[in-house]
């Protein structure tokens, strides 16, 4: 069946074979798990030890990381605003396209202005977008510096660095808050399981 959408002589077709099939093969619901947060604040970490335990309990997922869409899709996008802008739109929408698909999406980028994520928020729907912000000190972060980055905004050779000299807009109103306990961040596994939970308690890990 086809039906017209609002842009002109393009049209939606639709297939038999929809999404509530595709979630009862296999047994879970597609959504988007969009882990934000500054450079260094562990979102790959989270993302890889989620993927893994997801994996282990039987429920498939797939990572979409910001550093690494960027070698390929994203390519030709650097980070100036609109360029950020322009990445989380397409994470936003191939994140949508693997939740139609019946996956658990796990988007990992920093995205760090608040209208671009609630605009992926808003394209997915609500109950099927859980924000996740790495809610880490910038001091912890740039302790870590695993790419030596931050040493590099410090002395100017990187411009425009998130949480140097650009911005950072901590989510408002996210579904997961992973922060510090008594000064210590919770190890990689205890953050998977406290998304973990978070999806089994919504119905996210059954049809
Ligand atoms: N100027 C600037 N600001 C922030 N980050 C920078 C910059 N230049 C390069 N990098 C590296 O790019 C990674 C972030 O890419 P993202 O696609 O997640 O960024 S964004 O969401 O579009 O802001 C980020 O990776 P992570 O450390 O994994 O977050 C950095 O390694
Ligand atoms: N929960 C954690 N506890 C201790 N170290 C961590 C934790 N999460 C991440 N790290 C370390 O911090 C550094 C940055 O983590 P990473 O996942 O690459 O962050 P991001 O993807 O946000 O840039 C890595 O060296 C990683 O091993």
């Amino acid at each position: 069946m086809m039906s017209a959408t609002g842009s002109s002589n393009i049209f939606w077709h639709e297939c038999p074979v929809g999404k509530v099939d595709r979630q009862k093969l296999l047994n879970q619901q597609g959504c988007v798990v969009w882990i934000t947060g500054l450079s260094g604040s562990g979102k790959s970490t989270l993302a890889c030890s989620l993927d893994r335990e997801l994996h282990s309990k039987g429920k498939l997922s797939y990572i979409l990381d910001g550093d690494n869409v960027r070698h390929g899709l994203n390519k030709n996008l650097g980070f100036k605003p609109e360029d950020r802008t322009e990445n989380i739109r397409r994470v936003g929408e191939v994140a949508k396209l693997f939740a139609d698909a019946g996956l658990i999406c796990i988007a990992s980028l920093i995205s760090p202005y608040r209208d671009d994520r609630d605009a992926c928020r808003a394209m997915l729907q609500d109950p099927n977008f859980v924000e996740v912000f790495m809610n880490m000190p910038l001091e912890v972060c740039e302790g870590r510096d695993p790419k030596g980055l931050y040493k590099l905004a410090r002395a100017g050779k990187i411009k425009g660095f998130t949480g140097i000299d650009d911005p950072y807009e901590p989510p408002l109103n996210c579904e997961i808050e992973i922060k510090q306990k008594d000064g210590v961040c919770p190890a990689p596994s205890e953050m998977a399981v406290q998304v973990v939970s978070y999806l089994d308690q919504k119905g996210f890990l059954q049809a």
